[in-house]
Formats: structure tokens, C-alpha cells, sequence
């Protein structure tokens, strides 16, 4: 049974959640039981809860006072204050008791006089129920207090009690059964991460759905995870779909692959609704019908894996629970970047965002389906429609809020070069307990410097060498943004060098060597301070990039250069010793380098930009950088333009 599943005919987003809601519109019914009404906050009400009992169940003052008929006190004024008898006129009152008989209003203590132990005077007359809570007047006994399908809060579980409601009938929760499948995969409880051999992978997706699970109302029970085997699949499956669980999920094995058998035992045992969506991620997904039980095969990347939940199988509870679907605020954002998106397939791209101006900046984050960062770093998706080729640096569009968007206008948009102390810095503002947090996209320093005169960011790192002059930045910021105002500040100088594999094999000892015979390189992008330092070299050298083996081949980042030393892809790369310290090569030091901080001059004085400063200039921040080794923070903080 290991044939190739061809996919059947893709469906659009909203054609196949058509079909698989409608499918299952009138099949899918959650069996009710009875609980404690302070057990059911977070449960979905199985019928109409009426209140036995009214509340107040008796005509209370709401003041502190004396009660009155208020009829009593009629002709009362300034001019002309009325004389009350305690006891018989007048009876004291404290907030929340009950009225004395024949009273009908409160006067609160502020207004009488007490003329002795008998008397009391008042210069106004009371108005009828003045400062009383009437019976009924919260809730009246067998009114409806919430209707089928309510979702019980903690508030509303103060009105079920005070109305005399202490049980109430409630919906199950959905049960899913979650199968994880995989021959790689490997349980996390079983092992000491460092012992993850090559190539096998940590089961995390059945956890990470299970508890989107829980948090959509619905409990889950996780299956072992089992081998890429057809009839143990099969077995799984059928169980699931047979015992009382109302979904079944199997993970993995949703693609075209020669082990990916979902599709043929959902068509095996029931049918197959759709195989096949034009969404990027989670574009193999199959939704099927196993016995009137509605089962899915998610995608094994955990980002694909993360969007089938929110477009499938949350819908699904939902409509199982009777509740409508969570959406998403939206806002419009520009990309900081262009972001070119396949024809035919709609393509949720990840951003983080950030309020730049009257502006809110977009950066895409990566999109492979496989990183699960790429959606923990994110604030906001932008959903590129399927007729839609890609979208233009600057061009209002859509985007929907993963966070709140007040974390939007706290964060300090940094496009530019990256460097690891950056995260640092992230943490040291995290960690002052205030609103600001620092968002980074790593495009390069002469990217930082558009993103800049593009008004798309609050800094941008850099670390440009003027190869004539020997200083960094000023002599780029003066050309590239000529006639826009920003200020210089120094971050840290930090060793860049090669980064080659744990003891040096190949004996590079300078940038000379990558000329040598044997010798693979592994390059920065264009526009990368890393690369311009380089070519600053080799000229210097007379060496000829044309003469090293890799010079064309190019990463983005010090630390993808390192994993291709690494792996063993490249011999040698420029990076920082930070890079290559995380993977654990060795380095040969090249040049101390300086890396700067540009930032606009209208929001240098403003409070955010003050707080980085500070953080920044902070002996615990410098301290942390320097135990990074690699770093110098002699003038860290300094202005220097
Ligand atoms: N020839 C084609 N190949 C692929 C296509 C295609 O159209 N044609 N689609 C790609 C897309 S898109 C996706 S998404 C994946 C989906 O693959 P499967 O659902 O078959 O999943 P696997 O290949 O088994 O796994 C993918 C990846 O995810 C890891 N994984 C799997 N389960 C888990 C888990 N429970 N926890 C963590 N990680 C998991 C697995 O190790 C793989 O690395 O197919 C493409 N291929
Ligand atoms: O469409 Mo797959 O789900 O991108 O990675």
C-alpha cells in the first residue's frame, strides 16, 4: 500500500471549508451532562439556565441611613426641616438590610441631623424607592439568565449562583483523538535533548495541538505516536472513529510521499472530502469522514500543521460547540520589504509588526513551513490571495493581529544588520518590566539604511566600513540618506573572522587561504557589512573573488553561514565569533569591527529612544555582552553623529 497519492483536485480555502462544515453540519452533535455551575466557567451551556430565585428576595437599602415612608417626609426643606421620630418614623439602616415595614425610602446619614437618642431631622423630603435595591430588581425568579449555547465566563457564573443555579446542564467537550505518525519522530519525555540522533525529529505537534485543543473547549487523548505503516495508521484511525471521540487527527503523512498514507485510509474506511487546499502553509491537508466522525490530516510541518487548525479543525469545534468562530482584529500595515507570493495558492505570510509614524511596518518573517518561530516571532499574518502574485515595498494591505495592538505601538521597529547582542537587548527591555519591547529583522545593513529613508523603522544596525577612510557608517548614511536627519550611536565592536570546522582542518589561518585549492567558501549577501568587509580585504590582498571557490555561493545570516561550516557545505566564512561559538567552530580573528545604531532625529529624544539609551549604557547590559565573548563595550552608547 505504499502507492504515491496523487493529490485529488485542490479545493480554494473557502470552497473546502464549505464542504467540510457543511458535510458535517447536522452529523456532529455533543452528548450534554450535568455539573457544578462553578465547573462549567469555560463549558458551553447544553440548554437555557432560568434562575430559581429572585435577587435582591427582599426590598434592601443600598445606603447607610435612616428608612422612611417616604410620604412622611413630604414639605421637608431648608427653610422648613422636618422632626422625625426614631422607631416609629425613622428606623436606622445599614447598606444591604432589609427595609423595615411600611418604609419605601432611605435617607442617607450625611442628610440627618441627630437631635437625640428619639429625634432625628432632615432638611429634604425623600423621593419614593430613593436608594433602594427592590426585590427582583437583579433577577426575577424563572427569568432566562443565559440561552443554549452561551459560553459560561467567570461572570456569568456569579449571576448563575446569586440566581440560585448551582448546576447546569452543559455541552462535552469535543474528544479528539490525536495520532501522531512518523518513523523519525521521537518523544521528548523519553530522551536528554543533546541525545537527538541526526535526522530524528522531537514529536512536538500532537502537544501543540492538543493544548490548541483544550484551549478551543475541546479535550484531546494522544495516541503514541506510530511508525509510517499503512495498517497501524489504518488500526488507529479506525479506532478513533469507532470508540466515542468526535474528531480524529492524524499527523504527517498528509503529502504525496511514499509513506504518506492518510488519504488512502480515510478513502479506505469512509471518504475523502477534500485532499488538497490552495493554501500556503498546509496545502496537503486531508478532510474526511470516517463513520460520521469528521477526521483530518494535518500536515507534519508544525506551521502548516498550526494554520490547519485555525482554518479547519477549530471551525469544527466551534460548530460542534455552537460557537462562532474567534476573529482576528485586522489593521492595515505596508511591507518593509517586497514579498512575492506563487500564483494559484493563497500564502500566509508571518510579519512582525511595529508603529513607525502614523505607520504600522511589516516585515516578513521566514516562511518555511517547517519553523515554528517563524509564528512565535510573529504579530500579524497577511494573506496573499491566490491571484495575487506578491506584494510591493510600502503597499497598504491587510493583516491580522496575532498580539495585541498596543504591543504593536510598544516595539521598536530595528531593521538592519543583525547581530546576537540585539537579542540582548530585546531581553534587558523585556526585563525592565515596562511596555517596550524590540523587534528585528535581519536584512543586512545597506537594508537597514533603505528601510530607514523609507521612515519603516526606529534603527537600524549597521556596520558599514568606508573602505578609503576606515571609518564605519557616516561616510554611507551621508550618501544614502543625504537630507534625512539621523543620529549615531555606537552598539559594540565585535571580532568578525572565519569561522571554520572544530580543529581547523584545512589550516585557514587568513582571508589568503580561501584562495587555496580545496578550499570551499561560504559568502554574505551583497549588502551585508559582513561582505563589504571582505571585498575590503581581498583588494586590499589583491586577491581575486573570482579565484575562491564559493564566492558566489551566499547566506543571510552569520549564524546560516555557520551551519553551512558546519555541515560541512563550506570550509570557511566570515562571520562573528558569536556565530561560530553557538555551533562550536573555531575561529581565526580577522578585524575588529564596528557596529552601530542609526536613528532617526525626530524620535531621538522620545521616550522609547531614551529608554534604549539607558538600557543600553546600563553596566548590566554591557556586562552581558562582554560574557558573550567576541565583544568590546568600551564606548557602547556613545554619539557619534
Ligand atoms: N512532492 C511533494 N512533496 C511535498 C509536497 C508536495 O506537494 N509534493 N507538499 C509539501 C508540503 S506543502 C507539506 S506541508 C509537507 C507535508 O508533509 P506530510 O504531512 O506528509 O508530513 P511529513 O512529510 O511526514 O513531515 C513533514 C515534516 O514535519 C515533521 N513532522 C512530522 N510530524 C511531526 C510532529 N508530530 N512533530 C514535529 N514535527 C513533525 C517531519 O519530521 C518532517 O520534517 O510535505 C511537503 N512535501
Ligand atoms: O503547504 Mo505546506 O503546508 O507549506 O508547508
Amino acid at each position: 500500500m505504499n502507492k504515491r497519492h496523487v493529490y485529488l483536485n485542490m479545493k480554494t480555502r473557502e470552497e473546502a471549508r464549505n464542504i467540510w462544515l457543511s458535510h458535517f453540519a447536522e452529523k456532529v452533535e455533543l452528548a450534554h451532562e450535568t455539573i457544578s455551575s462553578v465547573d462549567a466557567v469555560g463549558r458551553v451551556l447544553a440548554e437555557p439556565a432560568f434562575a430559581r430565585i429572585s435577587t435582591p428576595n427582599a426590598h434592601l437599602a443600598a445606603m447607610d441611613g435612616i428608612a422612611v415612608l417616604a410620604q412622611d417626609t413630604f414639605g421637608a426643606s431648608e427653610t422648613n426641616p422636618m422632626d422625625l421620630k426614631v422607631g416609629e418614623q425613622a428606623f436606622y439602616v445599614n447598606t444591604g438590610h432589609q427595609l423595615p415595614p411600611q418604609t419605601n425610602a432611605v435617607i442617607m446619614i450625611e442628610q440627618v441631623q441627630v437631635i437625640d437618642d428619639d429625634t432625628v431631622r432632615i432638611e429634604a423630603a425623600a423621593v419614593p424607592w430613593n436608594y433602594v435595591r427592590k426585590v427582583g430588581e437583579d433577577i426575577v425568579a424563572t427569568e432566562m439568565l443565559f440561552p443554549t449555547n452561551h459560553l459560561v465566563t467567570p461572570t456569568c457564573l456569579g449571576a448563575l449562583l446569586t440566581g440560585g443555579v448551582f448546576e447546569v446542564k452543559v455541552k462535552k467537550q469535543p474528544k479528539v483523538l490525536v495520532i501522531p505518525t512518523g518513523t523519525e519522530l521521537v518523544d521528548w519525555r523519553k530522551i536528554y535533548p543533546e541525545e537527538l540522533q541526526p535526522g530524528r525529529v522531537l514529536e512536538t505537534n500532537s502537544w501543540v495541538i492538543g493544548k490548541l485543543i483544550e484551549q478551543a473547549g475541546g479535550k484531546w487523548v494522544r495516541n503514541t505516536s506510530l511508525d509510517d505503516d499503512f495498517f497501524v495508521i489504518r488500526q488507529a484511525v479506525e479506532r478513533g472513529a469507532t470508540e466515542d471521540y468526535d474528531m480524529v487527527l492524524v499527523l504527517a503523512g498528509s503529502s504525496a510521499g511514499s509513506e504518506d498514507h492518510t488519504a488512502n485510509i480515510v478513502d479506505n474506511l469512509g471518504d475523502v472530502l477534500v485532499h488538497g487546499v490552495t493554501i500556503m502553509p498546509g496545502k496537503p491537508v486531508v478532510l474526511g469522514d470516517v463513520n460520521n466522525v469528521p477526521v483530518v490530516g494535518v500536515p507534519g510541518y508544525p506551521v502548516s500543521a498550526i494554520v490547519v487548525f485555525d482554518e479547519f479543525i477549530r471551525p469544527m469545534l466551534c460548530h460542534m460547540l455552537g460557537q462562532p468562530e474567534p476573529l482576528r482584529k485586522k489593521i492595515m500595515v505596508e511591507p518593509t520589504r517586497k514579498i512575492p507570493s506563487k500564483l494559484g495558492l493563497e500564502e500566509m505570510v508571518r510579519v512582525k509588526l511595529g508603529r513607525v509614524g502614523d505607520r504600522v511596518a511589516a516585515t516578513p518573517l521566514p516562511r518555511g513551513a517547517g519553523s515554528i518561530t517563524s509564528f512565535t516571532e510573529a504579530d500579524g499574518i497577511i494573506r496573499i490571495p491566490n491571484e495575487n502574485e506578491g506584494l510591493h515595498p510600502g503597499q497598504p494591505v491587510e493583516a491580522e493581529l496575532l498580539r495585541f495592538n498596543r504591543t504593536i505601538d510598544n516595539t521598536l521597529v530595528a531593521v538592519g544588520s543583525h547581530d546576537n547582542t540585539l537579542d540582548l537587548l530585546a531581553d534587558a527591555l523585556r526585563s525592565r518590566g515596562g511596555y517596550l519591547s524590540l523587534s528585528s529583522s535581519h536584512v543586512g545593513s545597506m537594508g537597514g539604511l533603505m528601510a530607514m529613508k523609507k521612515g519603516m523603522c526606529h534603527i537600524a544596525g549597521s556596520h558599514l566600513l568606508d573602505t578609503e577612510t576606515g571609518e564605519y557608517n557616516i561616510s554611507y548614511i551621508k550618501t544614502y540618506l543625504a537630507g534625512i536627519p539621523v543620529k549615531l550611536v555606537h552598539l559594540v565592536m565585535r571580532e568578525q573572522g572565519l569561522m571554520v570546522a572544530k580543529g581547523n582542518p584545512k589550516n585557514i589561518q587568513s582571508v589568503e587561504d580561501l584562495g587555496r585549492d580545496g578550499v570551499r567558501f561560504i559568502n554574505r549577501q551583497a549588502g551585508s557589512g559582513t561582505r563589504v568587509l571582505l571585498d575590503h580585504y581581498l583588494s586590499k590582498l589583491g586577491v581575486q573573488p573570482s579565484s575562491i571557490n564559493g564566492y558566489g555561493d551566499d547566506e543571510f545570516t552569520h549564524m546560516a553561514v555557520a551551519a553551512a561550516v558546519q555541515n560541512q557545505v563550506a570550509d570557511a566564512g566570515m562571520g562573528i565569533y558569536a556565530a561560530a561559538k553557538a555551533l562550536e567552530l573555531d575561529f581565526v580573528p580577522v578585524i575588529t569591527e564596528q557596529y552601530d545604531l542609526i536613528i532617526p532625529e525626530g524620535i531621538f529624544e522620545s521616550e522609547k529612544i531614551t529608554i534604549l539609551l539607558e538600557t543600553i549604557r546600563s553596566d548590566a547590559f554591557k556586562k552581558r555582552v562582554d560574557a558573550l565573548g567576541g565583544y568590546h563595550t568600551e564606548r557602547t552608547g556613545e554619539v557619534l553623529m
